[in-house]
């Protein structure tokens, strides 16, 4: 049987006092689109850390596409494609040039201009980053995770700064991804954006996972109307407070 594309066994990951993760039990399956909502602070980027090997876990167990992510890294990262929330671009250098660092990496041969162009960059192929508008930063940052067809692909706030066409754009990219076999795993508090392309979603609250599944399986177990919206199941499971910010367990 083939490997989910995530699985975490009881993943905590504690800063001093604070349990950030708590006990994670998470398995993403092949192909799926998955995404992973929560109030801020309640661990999601923690949990992209530590499969990303950003971060070490206190305890529990992780597998991505089958393998440990903290110590089979180089191939991990190989396999996966990251857009994190937070993206710094090297000012001097081009878009162009930004997408053929991480080819080089990953030993990928994709055309850079291909890829540009399929993210609206194809005007700006040969721009150094700095002249780039906040939008274009994040299309740049969506090219990047797509460089060497990734099996995995991780999406931590995808729609930052971006336009409505860039909203479509991002929601496109998911589909054709998804539709030729790769797994997304979506983080995202636009939840209208979220229901209209996660075949499954898991909500985190105070770093554990209090519920996951089907917008239709969880209209029927939370005795929600028949047209709630994943929205509405967010704020049924969370209690719309900042997660554990001012008291630290
Ligand atoms: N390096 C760190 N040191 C101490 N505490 C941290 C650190 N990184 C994260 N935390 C804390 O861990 C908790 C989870 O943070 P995390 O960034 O994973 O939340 P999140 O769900 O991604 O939130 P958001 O939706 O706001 O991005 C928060 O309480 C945060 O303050």
């Amino acid at each position: 049987m083939t490997n989910p594309a995530i699985e975490t066994n009881g993943l905590t990951k504690q800063y001093g006092e604070l349990t950030a993760l708590d006990a994670l039990n998470l398995t993403v399956d092949r192909g799926e689109v998955y995404g992973f909502l929560g109030p801020n602070g309640a661990g999601k980027s923690t949990t992209i850390g530590l499969l990303m090997n950003y971060n070490k876990p206190t305890s529990g167990t992780a597998r991505v596409l089958g393998l440990d992510p903290w110590t089979d890294v180089v191939d991990c990262h190989q396999q996966v494609g990251i857009l994190p929330d937070r993206f710094d671009t090297y000012d001097d250098r081009s878009a162009r040039r930004h997408i053929q660092l991480v080819a080089d990496t990953k030993r990928a041969d994709d055309d850079p201009v291909g890829l540009l162009e399929r993210v609206g960059l194809g005007d700006a192929v040969d721009r150094p980053a700095r002249e780039f508008s906040q939008g274009m930063e994040q299309r740049l940052a969506l090219a990047m995770s797509l460089v060497g067809d990734p099996e995995l692909l991780i999406l931590d706030e995808p729609f930052t700064g971006l336009d409505p066409h860039g909203v479509a754009l991002v929601r496109d990219v998911v589909e054709s991804e998804s539709e030729r076999g790769t797994t997304v795993f979506f983080l995202s508090h636009v939840l209208g954006q979220v229901e209209l392309v996660c075949d499954r979603v898991g909500i985190l609250h105070h770093g554990q996972l209090v519920d996951e599944g089907t917008l239709s399986a969880f209209r029927e177990r939370l005795d929600l109307a028949a047209d709630a919206t994943v929205e509405d199941v967010f704020v049924h499971l969370t209690d719309g407070a900042v997660d554990r910010e001012e008291t630290p367990r």
